[in-house]
């Protein structure tokens, strides 16, 4: 069964606490980054590979504090990701995050995960998101891969568009559904 819901949260205006800063550290920050530019970081970690602190260098959005994880770091935060080799830590990390409600990702062990990161494709205002249920990340970054090549660069002009004509509309709710859905029906009309 697949039970994920997917939402698209405002991590500029969330405050999210990444630990360990390896390898997955990295590859977690890079792909937050490349979708949201502004996303508010704290990573703590023992230490940080270069390649973390060039990437977290590059926004003054992530702050790093070199230390082992301690539960007061989760003070004031919204999302936290387990990103240590160590599995204990990390489970650790999961516990005392759930105990304060908070959604919690660890890296290593999908079960523990409340919540998974996608493959992500932006087009200007559009934004996909993909999951493999956890079954695949390679197959999700294929599909990205695959998604960013065909979805062209002009949807997010047509999308400009549209809302353009939607703010025109001056009807009650069902006019608005129905000129909607009139004007965007060739949208997925096949053509025979
Ligand atoms: C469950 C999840 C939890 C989470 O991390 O959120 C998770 C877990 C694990 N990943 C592992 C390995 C790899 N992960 C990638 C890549 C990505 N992993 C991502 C997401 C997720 N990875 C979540 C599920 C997403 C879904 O539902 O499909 C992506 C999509 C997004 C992102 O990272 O932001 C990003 C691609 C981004 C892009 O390119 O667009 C690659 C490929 C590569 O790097 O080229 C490999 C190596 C090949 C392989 O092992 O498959 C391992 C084994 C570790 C080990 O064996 O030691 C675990 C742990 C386990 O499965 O037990
Ligand atoms: N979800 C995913 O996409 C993937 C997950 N993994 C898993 O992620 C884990 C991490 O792997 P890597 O990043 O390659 O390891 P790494 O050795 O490159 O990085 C681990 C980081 O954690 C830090 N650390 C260790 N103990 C700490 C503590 N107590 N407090 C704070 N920081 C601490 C280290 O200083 C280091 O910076 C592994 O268990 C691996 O199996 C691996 C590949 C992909």
């Amino acid at each position: 069964m697949n039970h994920l819901y997917p939402i698209f949260l405002k991590v500029h205006e969330l405050n999210i606490l990444l630990i360990g800063g390896g390898n997955v550290g990295t590859e977690k920050l890079e792909f937050l980054l490349k979708s949201s530019p502004k996303a508010q970081v704290t990573a703590v970690s023992r230490e940080f590979s270069q390649s973390f602190i060039d990437l977290a260098e590059t926004t003054d959005t992530v702050t790093m504090i070199e230390d082992v994880y301690h539960e007061k770091y989760l003070g004031a935060k919204h999302i936290v990701i387990a990103a240590t080799d160590d599995k204990a830590v990390n489970r650790q990390i999961q516990d005392e995050a759930k105990e304060r409600f908070l959604l919690v990702n660890v890296a290593d062990t999908p079960d523990l995960c409340d919540f998974y990161l996608g493959g992500i494709v932006t087009k200007g205002n559009l934004k996909v998101a993909i999951s493999t249920n956890g079954k695949s990340p390679t197959a999700a970054k294929r599909l990205r891969q695959l998604l960013e090549d065909v979805l062209p660069e002009e949807l997010d002009d047509l999308l400009d568009n549209l809302n353009a004509y939607r703010e025109t509309l001056k009807g009650d709710f069902e006019y608005k559904v129905k000129a909607m859905n009139e004007i965007t029906e060739g949208l997925v009309k096949k053509s025979s």
